[in-house]
């Protein structure tokens, strides 16, 4: 995601917004100071034109009164009580806006001849007022603000003529304070303030009406403005430049400066305007119009920046889409992979070798061809693994997987089922070439595989099934391989066998009887039968070796040979033998608890488990659990059996002996135990196998054989026993020739316990 645009945005945003609130501040605040500039300048005019205006009234009505032929004819002939200009000022305070007004008739010598306030007259002004004698000397109209003793006031003298003779002057005096009271109707304080240099002239003046030395020619003063006047000093205001806008007071003060006749400054007028009476409206208007303007402008900003920022975020979120699909499909990749492939051999797994067997069933459909199945499974492998560990049985099956596929062509489908299970598809192939494969699979087998500096054998027992012929379905198909595979284990290991439709039968019986020991195990369908060994001299009771038999519900007594070997294949004689044992180990106790001498107890161990060091914790636990004495069990191991497995072997039966047991080695002669690796091994006793014995007397050559077993045995210092007796002949030919057990029919068959004990009872 690109967070550059996202922080630039955001950062231009805020100097957007920044820079707008000052902006908008500062026009804020110059148009405020333009308006109260405006203002200023409007009182000042304002002001301006009211005094103007008065100072026009009055002249105008000093000239109006300067034409009276009243006036004139009264100057000429001195009759000064003619004048009344009192109804005049009435009438003026009426129409007019001039309230307070006096008028002066002064004759051409510059004596007063009238006044409209008093009866005095007669007096002269030319000493008392420049302007008058100024007017006496020059005659014209003069206008303007003049400071008298009681106030300052507007005044106009205007000439009065007969003719051209000149006859005296009109004056008209108004009050000035009247301009602060219509100031006031247009919400403006006014504060007349009057220069300090005319102090002394007001002599006629009260003296509360002075601040310092300035004169205040309101009537009724504005107290704030006054107030203000007193707390500061007076200069300060009348000095001021420009206008003061005091926020606090909510006032903007301004000065107007006012000239006399002459032009100099006689007086200031302070004038105010509170600020909440200042229509500002306009200037929010302005401003809210130009926020209005950036806000639009900020949105569209915002609005861009946003067009902008998902246009990216799309191509963001687009590039990380591909990045996804581009890491998904390497994962799908190496999860088919996973799927489909051995993680240890590499080869194709059983999931991708049905999808291609059913891809080759299909095209074999359409093109009339056949399909050949080869089921391959190691021979003896659980050996390699229990030997030298299961590392070892996964680097045996990396070499084998290589050989495999070294013993193909490329577009046949080798896979790994599991385990030591291997299949190979091939396509459209007679007989012939199979059997081409199966022996090249065996040639390349011959060679030994050297893992790890340790030399391994091993071979494959092969099953072939053909389509059409031997099953249209992938399932069938496999399946009747494996039974051929099972066939060819059966006829020796490392051959093949095609499948045949008798095979069937053979692979259901297989299942049926699976599943028959199983439930007989359960069921504790499986008895002890008990065929005793005796001394070989007194006949006495040496002990016994327990024989297995299958009590059936419906078959009756079924001898081990018809299941054993079967249970051995599937592996369920190591829960059978343990039970045997155990089974065992307590009728002895029972017998010995009755105080039955039943002597030793021997019990057969499978090649299954002497590669195994389970067998010795099997065999401890069963002692355990019984209370059975191991000195008087006896473990019968077949010559044939595992001896090759020599280490191994050797070990289990070393750990068994360190238990307390005896070892026999049973069927002896039937095998080809070196007697000198039998020599290495802890054997306490070898069987001679009754197949030496059955033909005695009668096979000479027998005789001598048994004769060289036992001197052999007996320079090994092992105990001799005979099995398979069955005539007086026979055990005393063996006795004489140095036995030291017999065991057979002659002196009994396998019995069940209670015959057992019957037998002991009648022997004790
Ligand atoms: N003809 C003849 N036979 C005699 C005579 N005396 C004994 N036999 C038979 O010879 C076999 C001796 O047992 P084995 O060699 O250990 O051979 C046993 C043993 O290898 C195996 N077996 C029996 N019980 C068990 C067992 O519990 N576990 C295992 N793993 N194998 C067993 O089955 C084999 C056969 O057992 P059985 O049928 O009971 O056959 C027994 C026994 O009945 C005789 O005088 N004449």
């Amino acid at each position: 995601m690109n967070f550059k645009l996202v922080y630039s945005s955001v950062i231009l945003a805020f100097l957007y917004l920044a820079t707008s609130y000052i902006y908008v501040h500062q026009l804020y605040s110059s148009l405020t100071n333009q308006k109260f500039k405006e203002i200023s300048h409007e009182m000042k005019t304002n002001v301006e034109t009211l005094i103007h205006e008065k100072q026009e009234a009055i002249t105008l009505v000093s000239l109006a009164l300067a034409t009276s032929e009243n006036i004139q004819h009264v100057l000429l002939k001195k009759h000064e009580n003619n004048f009344d200009y009192s109804s005049l000022s009435l009438k003026l305070k009426q129409e007019t806006s001039l309230k307070s007004i006096w008028f002066q008739i002064l004759d051409a010598k510059g004596n007063s001849f009238y006044r409209s306030w008093t009866d005095k007259t007669g007096d002269s002004l030319l000493d008392a007022r420049i302007d008058v004698a100024q007017m006496i000397k020059n005659p014209h109209v003069i206008s303007g603000i003049s400071a008298g003793k009681f106030d300052i006031t507007f005044k106009s003298m205007v000439p009065i003529y007969d003719n051209n003779n000149f006859l005296g002057v009109i004056e008209t005096i108004a009050k000035f304070d009247s301009v602060a009271t219509k100031m006031k109707k247009r919400d403006v304080e006014t504060l007349i303030i009057v220069n300090d240099k005319y102090k002394d002239q007001l002599t006629e003046v009260e003296k509360k009406r002075f601040v310092e030395n300035y004169y205040i020619a309101n009537q009724e003063p504005n107290k704030e403005l006054l107030g203000m006047l007193k707390s500061a000093r007076v200069k300060d205001y009348i000095n001021i430049e420009g206008l003061i806008v005091d926020k606090e007071k909510n006032i903007i003060l301004t000065v107007y400066e006012l000239k006399d006749m002459n032009n100099e400054v006689m007086a200031h007028l302070l004038m105010s305007k509170k600020l909440s009476n200042i229509d500002m409206r306009q200037i929010e208007l302005s401003v809210e119009k130009i926020i209005t303007v950036l806000a639009i402008v900020f949105v569209i900003l915002v609005l861009l920046v946003y067009y902008f920022y998902t246009r990216n975020y799309k191509k963001f979120i687009q590039k990380q889409n591909e990045k996804l699909e581009e890491s998904v499909n390497v994962k799908t990749k190496e999860l088919q992979r996973l799927a489909n492939y051995d993680a240890l051999t590499g080869l194709p797994n059983r999931l991708l070798f049905l999808d291609r067997l059913k891809q080759h069933l299909k095209h074999a459909t359409r093109d009339e061809e056949s399909v050949s199945i080869l089921f391959l499974d190691l021979d003896r492998f659980k050996e390699v693994n229990d030997t030298y560990g299961h590392n070892m049985g996964d680097a045996l099956l990396k070499h084998v997987a290589v050989r495999l596929i070294d013993s193909v062509r490329d577009e046949d489908t080798i896979s790994r089922l599991g385990g030591d299970e291997f299949t190979i598809i091939l396509h459209n192939t007679d007989n012939e070439d199979m059997i081409k494969v199966a022996n090249k699979i065996q040639r390349k087998m011959q060679e030994k595989f050297v893992i790890d500096g340790i030399e391994l054998s091993t071979t494959f027992s092969i099953g072939i099934s053909v389509f059409p012929k031997d099953g249209i379905t992938s399932e069938l198909l496999i399946r009747n391989a494996d039974t051929a595979m099972y066939k060819a284990k059966e006829a020796g290991k490392n051959g093949y066998q095609f499948y045949n439709s008798q095979m069937t039968e053979l692979a259901f019986a297989r299942i049926e009887l699976e599943k028959s020991i199983s439930d007989a195990l359960k069921l504790k369908q499986f008895k002890p039968y008990f065929q005793v060994k005796v001394d070989a001299q007194d006949k006495s009771v040496v002990g016994f070796e327990a024989l297995i038999r299958w009590i059936h519900p419906t078959k009756g007594i079924i001898p081990p040979d018809d299941f054993i070997p079967f249970a051995e294949e599937i592996g369920i004689i190591v829960d059978i033998n343990k039970f045997m044992m155990q089974e065992s180990m307590i009728i002895f106790k029972r017998f010995k608890a009755k105080g039955l001498k039943c002597g030793m107890l021997s019990v057969n161990v499978s090649s299954e488990q002497l590669g195994d060091y389970s067998y010795v914790e099997d065999v401890e636990e069963c002692l355990k659990n019984t209370g059975f004495d191991a000195k008087d069990l006896d473990i019968e191991i077949l010559e044939g059996q595992n001896i090759e497995n020599k280490n191994r072997v050797a070990e289990i039966l070393r750990s068994l002996k360190g238990l307390g047991t005896t070892m026999s080695i049973d069927d002896f002669g039937t095998g080809y135990s070196s007697l000198t690796y039998l020599k290495k091994l802890p054997i306490d006793n070898l069987k001679i196998d009754r197949s030496f014995v059955r033909d005695i007397p009668k096979n000479k050559d027998d005789m001598s054989l048994v004769q060289t077993i036992i001197a052999l045995a007996r320079s090994l210092h092992l105990k001799v026993i005979a099995e398979g007796v069955e005539t007086k002949e026979q055990a005393e030919f063996l006795k004489k020739s140095g036995c030291n057990v017999l065991q057979g029919y002659y002196f009994s068959r396998p019995i069940p316990e209670h015959e057992c004990e019957i037998y002991l009872k009648a022997k004790s």
